[in-house]
Parts: structure tokens; C-alpha cells; sequence
């Protein structure tokens, strides 16, 4: 047995501590520490490919870590080496659960059922592993009524009780997301880890995820670990927030600290576009808005890369010869851009046009990136650690020009890069609005005001069109909107075919009323 009391911990109840994950050339997660506090929300935040899921993986020992350790440490004072123990044993020794991105219920199950299944272990024990359960064996009966009063304490707070004896399956999402978390705590987890759990929820089913999460935190002691993209969910109700891109850790901190942090904004990192508007003008810090305005850069078009976030192709993580650091290359990360303090303007564009040679090698070589991934190809020599110090705010150099010997700081000096070459449009885009009126694309969840003056400014100005979109075109308006996947994520398409058969069925009835009127 690898526990051991630890008194020290126990206000720690997960300590991750330089942890890789390669998977073969590519390095998923780099040289990543951080911990978690006992009784709080921990938001583990980050663009689509950086390495969040990776780090469940192995907290909850699905892959074994390339290096590193992850300490656990339960309330009773025992401490575990997650990356030591059989996945199998994770949660019951360890005392961890975990939910997935894509729900696993058994769908054909009841509701209660579901719960009842989670606590088969501590049932089979009662049993004594043996069929002296069937025979009402006392141990057993007592388990059993216990499984079942626990299963209605979380049907309860999951408000779930009336769907208790429905199929799984028949939940909506939001419901089947309650559920996944409420057999998560039927088996007493002290870590509980959440993947995306808001995903694809609509507001109010958020609100009664928010409800049910701060509820486990309020009042079980249970520790929360959650991977999230939704912002309106991180900001509420995370007690602390870290931060990864390609990997690395870019920041850590209380929600506020974070929100407001220069290297998150410019990495973009799980915040809609009009958010990063609003932080921006709430930090006031034209330096960063400047170098973050630089528009799409050419390397990031859709013909490289499916979002000018995702950088280059080329753009790679790789472990460094001394000591196994990882190295970061400079373009792969727009955070480091920032955290250089180069002037604005240039750094973004001069970044870009130092890239565009690596971009060409990499297509030379096929090394082409899934949705905008971080890619498996080594970082020239010359790239630059992403250490802390590259990435100081840039308040603190504002006006300055970047540290001698930075990497960006030289690319000030180059000449201009060459004019950017225009991303390749959306198929359907318009020069005006049909009609002169437009769609309200504001109700399509996720277009938020600014990302419709941008898809405006590129075009499109009605639901039919977005719901006409095809792979082609969703690329070419990521390149220009932040986030890859989001499109896909939110459903936009969905929501627009939903959106223009109403309307197209609106204007129907008004021509047919308008024809009748003619008539009369
Ligand atoms: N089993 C695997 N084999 C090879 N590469 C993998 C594997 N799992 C993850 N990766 C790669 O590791 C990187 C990190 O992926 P991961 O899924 O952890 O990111 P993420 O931050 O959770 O992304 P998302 O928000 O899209 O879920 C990606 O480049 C991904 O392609």
C-alpha cells in the first residue's frame, strides 16, 4: 500500500507536479504543477488541444504519466500516488471520480438504476463478494437500503426525483448531465473531476448545474476539479483557475486574477469574443488591445490552421535537452507574444512573418494539425522557454520596448512583413442583407454582438445562410472568430436550420395572409 499520513497536505487535496504526457513526438501536457485546494472549485480552463483532458487522464489513471507525480490526499490523513495505482483502484482507494465530455449512462437504465449501479462495489462487499446477498444476508439488506437512501438524497439534489424510474435515455441533456454528477457522488468521491460539464447546455440548465455544483462544495466536502470552456460557469462558481495552453500552465489564480491576466486574454483562452471586448476595455490596457488587433495573420488562415489561435502549423511543444523542460516555440503561444511586452502592432505581424517560413516546412512535411492541435514537430533551436519571465504582464514594460535579447523584442526591429493575404471567404456571403433586413443572429447561443458585426462584416446576415455552411466554410469564419470548434461546440449550424425553417415558415404564413387579404 502506497498510503502514508500526511498532515502536512491535508489542506491540499491534489498536488500535480511536473507532469508530461508525450504521445509519441508530441507533448501533450509539459512540465504542468499545480494543486488543488481542499473544499474548493478548481477550473482547469484552456483552448480546444491544450492538454486538459490529458491531465484527467492521468489524475484518474486512464494514461500513466511520461513523468511527473500526482498526490492525493484523502481526509483521513493517507496519501496516494494516483500515477502509481491501477486505474481500477483510483476510486475506490483514492476516492476519485470523474464524468466524461461524452455522457455514459446507461441509457436503457432508470434513473435510479443508474445510481444503484454506482455503488455495486460497496454492495458486493455487504455480499461478501458471494451470493449470501440473495439470501438477505443482514450486512447486505442494510447496504442495500443505504444504496437506495443515497440514491434519493442525489436523485433530490440533482432534481431528478420525479424522473426517477424513467430511462436514462429519455432525460433532456441537461438532466442526463445532473445524472452523470449525481452517480459520480453516490460513490463518495473527495475529488470529483468534471469534464465540460456545461457543454451544449442552455442557460437554464447551466444554472441548475451551477446550483447542483456549488450545493457538492457547499455541503459534501467534496473537492471539485473541472475542465470547462463555458466562462458564465469558471467565473461563478470556481474558487481557482488554471490555465493551459499547449500544455504549459499560462496562469493560475482566483477567477478574477486570471480574467483579468494579459497572457489569458491574448491566448483567448475559454473566453467568448465579446468577453475578451469587455476585459479589455475593464483593464484598460491599450497596449494589449493593440497587440491583440492585429487581425488574422496569414499564417493563421484556414489553409494552415482552422483559427488564427490555433498558431502554425509549425507551432510546436517539445522537451528541451537539460533537465526534460519543455520548451514552447514562441509562435505556437499568443500568450508569450504578450508576455514579451513587445510593442504592439509589430510583434503579432513580424511573429507571423518569422513563422511563415517554419509554417511552409511543416506543410512540406505534412505535419498538419487537427483543429488547429498543437502539432508534434520540433521547436527550432532558437525558440524561446516560455518561462515565467517571458511572460511578464505587459503593463509592467508598457511603453518599453521588449527585453534585449527576446526573441520578439528582434522581430520589432525587422522590416515589415509582407501584406497579409485575405483568409478565404465563407461560399455564401452577401454584399448586403436580402431585402435590406437582416436576420437577428444574436439568438443563435454563442453569437454574441461581436461576432456578429464580425460575420456582418464578412457577409453573412441570415440564419439560412450559416445553416448552409459546410466544412469549408466554418473553417473560413473560424479564422476570423475566436476559438476553434465553437461553431461545432454550440451547434450554430443546428440552431440556424431551426432558426430559418421558422422563419421561413413565418414569412409563408404572411404571404398566404397578405394573399387572402388581396383577395378579399
Ligand atoms: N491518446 C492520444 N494519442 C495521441 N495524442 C493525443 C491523445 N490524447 C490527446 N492527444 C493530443 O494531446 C493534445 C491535448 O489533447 P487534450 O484532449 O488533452 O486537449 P484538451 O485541452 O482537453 O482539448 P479539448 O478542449 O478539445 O477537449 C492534443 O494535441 C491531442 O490531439
Amino acid at each position: 500500500m502506497n498510503a502514508s499520513t500526511n498532515t502536512s497536505m491535508t489542506e491540499t487535496i491534489l498536488n500535480v507536479e511536473h507532469l508530461s504526457m508525450k504521445f509519441g513526438g508530441l507533448v501533450a501536457i509539459g512540465d504542468l504543477s499545480f494543486q488543488a485546494r481542499r473544499g474548493e472549485i478548481t477550473a482547469l480552463i484552456g483552448p480546444n488541444g491544450a492538454g486538459k483532458t490529458t491531465v484527467f487522464n492521468c489524475i484518474t489513471g486512464f494514461y500513466k504519466p511520461t513523468e511527473g507525480m500526482i498526490t492525493l490526499n484523502r481526509r483521513d490523513g493517507s496519501t496516494y500516488l494516483l500515477e502509481r495505482l491501477p486505474n481500477h483502484e483510483i476510486p475506490a482507494r483514492a476516492k476519485v471520480a470523474r464524468t466524461f465530455q461524452n455522457i455514459r449512462l446507461f441509457s436503457g437504465m432508470t434513473v435510479l438504476e443508474n445510481l444503484l449501479v454506482a455503488q455495486h462495489n460497496k454492495l458486493m462487499k455487504a455480499s461478501g463478494y458471494t451470493f449470501l446477498g440473495l439470501f438477505g444476508f443482514s450486512s447486505y439488506r442494510q447496504a442495500s437500503a443505504e444504496s437506495i437512501e443515497l440514491a434519493k438524497h442525489w436523485l433530490a439534489k440533482a432534481d431528478l426525483t420525479d424522473r426517477a424510474d424513467d430511462p436514462a435515455g429519455d432525460l433532456p441533456y441537461g438532466a442526463q448531465r445532473r445524472l452523470e454528477i449525481a452517480r459520480a457522488m453516490c460513490t463518495g468521491p473527495e475529488l470529483l473531476c468534471l469534464d465540460e460539464p456545461a457543454a451544449g447546455l442552455n442557460p437554464k440548465e447551466s444554472l441548475a448545474l451551477n446550483t447542483l455544483l456549488m450545493d457538492i462544495k457547499d455541503n459534501t466536502g467534496t473537492s471539485i476539479l473541472l475542465i470547462e470552456h463555458d466562462m458564465s460557469v469558471v467565473m461563478q462558481i470556481s474558487d481557482h483557475v488554471v490555465v493551459l495552453e499547449y500544455g504549459r500552465k499560462i496562469s493560475d489564480g482566483d477567477p478574477e486574477a486570471v480574467r483579468t491576466d494579459p497572457k489569458v486574454i491574448a491566448a483567448y483562452l475559454g473566453v467568448d469574443d465579446e468577453e475578451v471586448e469587455t476585459v479589455l476595455t475593464e483593464v484598460g490596457d491599450e497596449e494589449v488591445i493593440e497587440q491583440l488587433d492585429t487581425g488574422p495573420d496569414p499564417d493563421h488562415g484556414p489553409q494552415s490552421s482552422a483559427s488564427m489561435l490555433a498558431g502554425p502549423v509549425s507551432d510546436s511543444v517539445e522537451h528541451g535537452d537539460e533537465g526534460g523542460r519543455v520548451t514552447v516555440s514562441k509562435g505556437a503561444s499568443r500568450a508569450a507574444r504578450v508576455g514579451t511586452g513587445a510593442k504592439a502592432s509589430t510583434p503579432a505581424r513580424s511573429t507571423a512573418s518569422k513563422a511563415q517560413g517554419k509554417t511552409s516546412e511543416a506543410k512540406a512535411s505534412g505535419a498538419k494539425t487537427a483543429g488547429g492541435k498543437a502539432s508534434a514537430k520540433s521547436a527550432p533551436a532558437s525558440s524561446a522557454k516560455a518561462s515565467s519571465s517571458a511572460a511578464a504582464r505587459p503593463k509592467a514594460t508598457a511603453g518599453k520596448p521588449a527585453a534585449a535579447g527576446s526573441a520578439t523584442a528582434k522581430s520589432t526591429t525587422a522590416k515589415p512583413a509582407a501584406p497579409a493575404k485575405k483568409p478565404a471567404g465563407v461560399s455564401n456571403r452577401l454584399v448586403a442583407p436580402r431585402g435590406g433586413r437582416e436576420d437577428d443572429l444574436l439568438v443563435i447561443k454563442g453569437i454574441g454582438p461581436v461576432n456578429k458585426k464580425k460575420l456582418n462584416e464578412h457577409g453573412i446576415f441570415h440564419f439560412d445562410q450559416i445553416a448552409a455552411w459546410k466544412k469549408a466554410d466554418i473553417e473560413a469564419v473560424e479564422a476570423y472568430l475566436a476559438f476553434d470548434g465553437r461553431i461545432a461546440r454550440e451547434d450554430w449550424i443546428g440552431q440556424a436550420k431551426a432558426l430559418a425553417k421558422q422563419a421561413a415558415k413565418a414569412g409563408a404564413a404572411k404571404s398566404a395572409a397578405s394573399k387572402r387579404g388581396g383577395r378579399k
